[in-house]
């Protein structure tokens, strides 16, 4: 059984001091809920207070972006090593750092195994464009992302990464894509992983991302492949946040 997963991406959101505040006002609002893993995912310069004021909290924290090397000459990059002393978790090829950024499949695959190597659990993203989904490439866009960041792990290592399937048409436009779409897909996801790296398919979690919000929380969580969400624009309100986190 997988423990459904729900994540804020913060984005560059929140100076420190609203994030502390934003902290804050989650953790009374989310205290009761034990059956979902929730984590939130500042900006890096917010990493340290948000982890001092969710300490022996039910919430986890994670980072938004990281270098694969461990320390060197690398001008306003920060290390799996700095993360480890911050947090547990580090979002890995967002379609923003693909799109923005060039965030590479090579490189995504070199932070998901610095990840790994640090005891960081990667939050993989993979999703296809507007442009791609209607040329009918949403299928060979995934598998191709998916074993480009997977390539070289051991299956022990698959079963405890997540991956987020965010297709970039859905984000933050308010077109969430249909949760019945959604989850056809993330199967699909689920039948690559299968393939190459066997029943650590049916342990490793997929959640959807793209406009996720308290009213259609439910749609998603109520099919049998979407084991939770990460969440953007709403996870920058505690209130929503939490209402979303408590699905019904
Ligand atoms: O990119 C996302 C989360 O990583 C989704 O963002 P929105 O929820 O704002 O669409």
């Amino acid at each position: 059984m997988r423990k459904p997963f729900i994540a804020g991406n913060w984005k560059m959101n929140k100076t420190v001091s609203e994030g502390a505040e934003l902290a804050k006002a989650l953790i009374s609002l989310v205290e009761d809920v034990n059956d979902v893993e929730i984590v939130v995912c500042p900006p890096a310069v917010d990493l340290y207070l948000v982890k001092m004021v969710l300490e022996g909290t039910n919430i986890g924290l994670g980072a938004q972006n990281m270098h694969w090397e461990d320390s060197g000459a690398f001008t306003g990059e920060i290390s799996p090593v700095m993360l480890k002393e911050l947090c547990q978790y580090v979002i890995i090829g967002h379609s923003e750092r693909r799109q923005y950024f060039a965030e590479t499949d090579e490189t995504v695959n070199k932070k998901v195994k610095a990840a790994f190597a640090h005891e960081l659990i990667p939050i993989i993203c993979v999703g296809e464009s507007l442009e791609e989904r209607e040329s009918g490439q949403t299928e060979k866009v995934c598998e191709r992302q998916v074993l480009a960041a997977l390539d070289g792990l051991t299956e022990e290592q698959v079963a405890r990464a997540i991956i987020a399937y965010e297709p970039i048409w859905a984000i933050g436009t308010g077109r969430s894509a249909t949760s019945s779409d959604a989850n056809e897909t993330i199967g699909f996801i689920r039948n690559v992983v299968r393939n190459k790296f066997g029943d650590s398919a049916d342990k490793m979690r997929i959640l959807y991302g793209g406009s996720v919000k308290p009213n259609n929380i439910s749609e998603y969580m109520k099919e049998p492949e979407i084991d939770g969400a990460l969440v953007g624009g709403a996870s920058l309100d505690a209130e929503s946040f939490a209402a979303i986190v408590k699905f019904e």
